[in-house]
């Protein structure tokens, strides 16, 4: 039952009994990105806890309530926190929510992170507008997609070179407050908990990545599956440890920027990510009406 259609569905039927309108848009928070349902009006609010079926959050930045109302003109759902593999959660549980949306009607996700800073041409405050992801944990055989397809979700081989919407990035790209520093570029999910170590922060810049984190992958390749159109924001809170062997070769006697660099932790996450969260309200504003017209993929 975990995770499964029949769940995701009883969880739809019962916001649907209750919503005054259906969401066609839906957004999920990342960590401390929860001030993004301010932008709601009208809105109708649903503890995790009260919805058949919905996993509780655990972590803090993440309040566990679904919000429904308005965002502009159109209806919209805000998740104000998501479920993470590290939780201990399965993958089809961490993208129940994403799946029971889509039942719900909704057709184009944006899906918010807080992430660290791989790229050295990011820092804290900025926004990576995500144009391709490398899903880690998918990749090692943990993907909510593994074990039989229910094809009332989607196909058992989806493609997922077409992840993240063209057209919804540039919008992005170009709606952006000038705050924000917007770039596209390469998210790498990895399982977490703990940060990356000097060593993978290397193997992830190699791999290709300009930004690290604990989410998103798995509910981008969930809402694929059902043929939801996806926008992915990054917003950058911390730098990813630097090279250590390449500060040690250069001879750096604790100078460089790579001794210099604090360990990353969550409260500094959070603080972070409530700052940038008001340059990324006034993005969503205007995104607003383009999201609205989405229509199925
Ligand atoms: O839910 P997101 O990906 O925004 O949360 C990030 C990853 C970890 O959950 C946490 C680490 O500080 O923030
Ligand atoms: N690594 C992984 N996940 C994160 C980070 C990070 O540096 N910052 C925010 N989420």
């Amino acid at each position: 039952m975990e995770g499964s259609y029949e769940a995701c569905a009883e969880a739809a039927a019962w916001l649907r009994a209750r919503l005054q309108e259906p969401p066609r848009v839906a957004l999920v928070c990342g960590s401390g990105l929860g001030a993004l349902a301010q932008e709601l009006t009208d809105p109708q609010s649903f503890d995790y806890a009260d919805i058949p079926h919905f996993p509780r959050s655990t972590v803090q930045g993440h309040a566990g309530r679904l919000v429904v109302g308005r965002l502009g003109a159109g209806p919209c759902a805000v998740l104000q926190g998501r479920f993470h593999l590290y939780e201990g959660y399965s993958p089809a549980q961490v993208v129940m929510p994403v799946r029971t949306l889509a039942l719900l009607g909704v057709h184009t996700l944006v899906l918010t992170n807080a992430a660290g800073a791989l790229s050295p041409g990011l820092a804290p405050g900025h926004l990576l507008v995500i144009r391709d992801h490398i899903d880690l944990p998918g990749l090692a055989g943990r993907s909510p997609l593994v074990g039989p397809n229910d094809e009332r979700f989607g196909p058992r081989f989806p493609a997922m070179t077409d992840g993240y919407d063209p057209a919804l990035r540039r919008l992005a790209l170009a709606l952006a407050p000038p705050e924000l520093h917007a770039r596209p570029g390469v998210y790498v999910g990895v399982g977490g908990p703990s940060y990356e170590t000097w060593a993978e922060c290397r193997l992830l810049r190699r791999l290709g990545a300009d930004a690290v984190g604990m989410s998103t992958v798995s509910e981008a390749a969930a809402a694929r599956h059902c043929g939801l159109r996806v926008l992915g924001l990054s917003l950058i809170t911390n730098a990813a440890p630097g090279d250590a062997d390449e500060e040690e070769e250069e001879g750096g006697g604790g100078a460089g920027p790579a001794a210099e660099a604090a360990p990353p932790g969550h409260e500094e996450v959070l603080a972070a990510a409530q700052e940038g969260a008001r340059h990324l309200r006034r993005l969503l504003l205007a995104l607003a009406p383009r999201l609205a017209e989405g229509a199925r993929a």
